[in-house]
C-alpha cells in the first residue's frame, strides 16, 4: 500500500494492524502512529521501524490514510483537536471505535469528510480477525480498496451497505471471541470435573476448537453437516447435543447477541450526543 498512513492512538488495535501491514509487506517509512507519551512510541518505533509522534497535527499533515484509533471516551476533544488539518488535508478517515457513528466524528472534524466506519475485534492482534467496514458517500471506489487492504492485513473484511448493521457485526464478530473464551472456560470446568488436569483440558479444548473452526472453514460441507458427521447415531455426541438443544442453547446464543446489538444501540445514543 504507497498510501501514507497516520494512526492517531497507538494502543492495541493500532499496533496490531501496524504489525499486520509491515508483515503483509507495507513500507514502515509509510507508517506514522501518536500517543501522549514517548516511552510508549519509542517502544513501537524501535519494534516496528515507524515514525512517531506525540504531535496528533502533525502527523496528520501529509497523511492520505488517518485511522482513529483512541478510546470512544475521548474522540470528540481529539477530533476537535484535528479539525483544522484534517479539513486542510482531506484524508481517508478510518474509525475503529465502537459505538459511535461516522456521522459524529465526520461533525466532530468538521463536516464532509471520506469516513470508512470499522468493528474489528481482538484476534486480529494474531492475523486472525474479522471486521466490518461501512463506508459513508464521500468515500471512492479507490479508497474502498484501501480500507480493505488495510483491514486485511491483520484479518477478514466484510462490507455492509447500511450503517446500522455494524451493530450486527459487533454481535456475530466484534464481541464474539468473548464468547469462544467462556466456551473454553465451561469445557475446561467441566473436563477438570471429569478428572482431567485443567492444563491438559484446556489444551484439548482450544486444540479441537482450532480444528473445527479450520474444518468449517476449509470444508464445502455446511456446519450443521460437519456436526452430523461427529454425531454417530446411539453414540456420545449425540447425547452431548441432545442436551444442548434441550437446554436452549441456540436461544440463548440469539438472546445474547440480541442484547449485544441493543447495547451497541444503546452505546451509540449515549456517545453520539452532543
Ligand atoms: N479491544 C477491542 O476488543 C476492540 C476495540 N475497538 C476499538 O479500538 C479502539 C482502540 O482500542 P484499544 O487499542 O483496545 O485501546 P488502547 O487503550 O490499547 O489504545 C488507545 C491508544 O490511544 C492513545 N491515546 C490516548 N489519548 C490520546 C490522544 N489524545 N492522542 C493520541 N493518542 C491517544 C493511548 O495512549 P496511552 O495508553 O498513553 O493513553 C493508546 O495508545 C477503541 O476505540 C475501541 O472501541 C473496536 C473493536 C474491538
Ligand atoms: O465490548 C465492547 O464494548 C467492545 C466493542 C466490541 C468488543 N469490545
Amino acid at each position: 500500500m504507497a498510501s501514507k498512513i497516520t494512526f492517531i492512538g497507538a494502543g492495541n488495535m493500532a499496533s496490531a494492524i501496524i504489525g499486520g501491514l509491515i508483515d503483509s509487506g507495507a513500507a514502515p517509512s509509510t507508517i506514522t502512529a501518536t500517543a501522549p507519551h514517548e516511552k510508549e512510541l519509542a517502544t513501537l518505533a524501535k519494534r516496528l521501524g515507524i515514525h512517531t509522534t506525540t504531535d496528533n497535527n502533525a502527523a496528520v499533515a501529509d497523511a492520505d490514510v488517518v485511522v482513529l484509533a483512541v478510546k470512544p471516551q475521548i474522540m470528540r476533544s481529539v477530533c476537535e483537536n484535528l479539525r483544522d488539518s484534517v479539513q486542510r488535508q482531506q484524508p481517508l478517515v478510518i474509525s475503529i471505535a465502537a459505538g459511535l457513528d461516522a456521522g459524529t466524528i465526520d461533525r466532530w472534524l468538521g463536516d464532509h469528510n471520506a469516513m470508512v466506519r470499522c468493528m474489528p475485534n481482538t484476534p486480529s492482534l494474531v492475523g486472525y480477525g474479522a471486521s466490518g467496514l461501512y463506508a459513508n458517500a464521500k468515500v471512492s471506489d479507490a479508497q474502498r480498496d484501501v480500507a480493505t487492504q488495510l483491514m486485511e492485513a491483520v484479518g477478514i473484511v466484510e462490507w455492509v451497505e447500511e450503517e446500522v448493521l455494524l451493530d450486527a457485526v459487533t454481535a456475530v464478530s466484534g464481541s464474539a471471541p468473548a464468547y469462544f473464551f467462556l466456551m473454553f472456560e465451561a469445557m475446561e470446568e467441566a473436563a477438570v470435573k471429569l478428572g482431567l488436569p485443567a492444563a491438559t483440558a484446556r489444551r484439548l479444548a482450544i486444540q479441537t476448537a482450532l480444528g473445527a473452526a479450520t474444518m468449517a472453514q476449509q470444508s464445502d460441507k455446511d456446519p450443521a453437516t460437519l456436526k452430523k458427521n461427529v454425531m454417530s447415531p446411539g453414540g456420545t455426541t449425540e447425547r452431548a447435543i441432545a442436551h444442548m438443544e434441550m437446554a436452549q442453547l441456540r436461544t440463548t446464543i440469539a438472546d445474547a447477541m440480541q442484547a449485544c446489538a441493543d447495547r451497541a444501540q444503546a452505546m451509540a445514543k449515549e456517545l453520539n450526543g452532543d
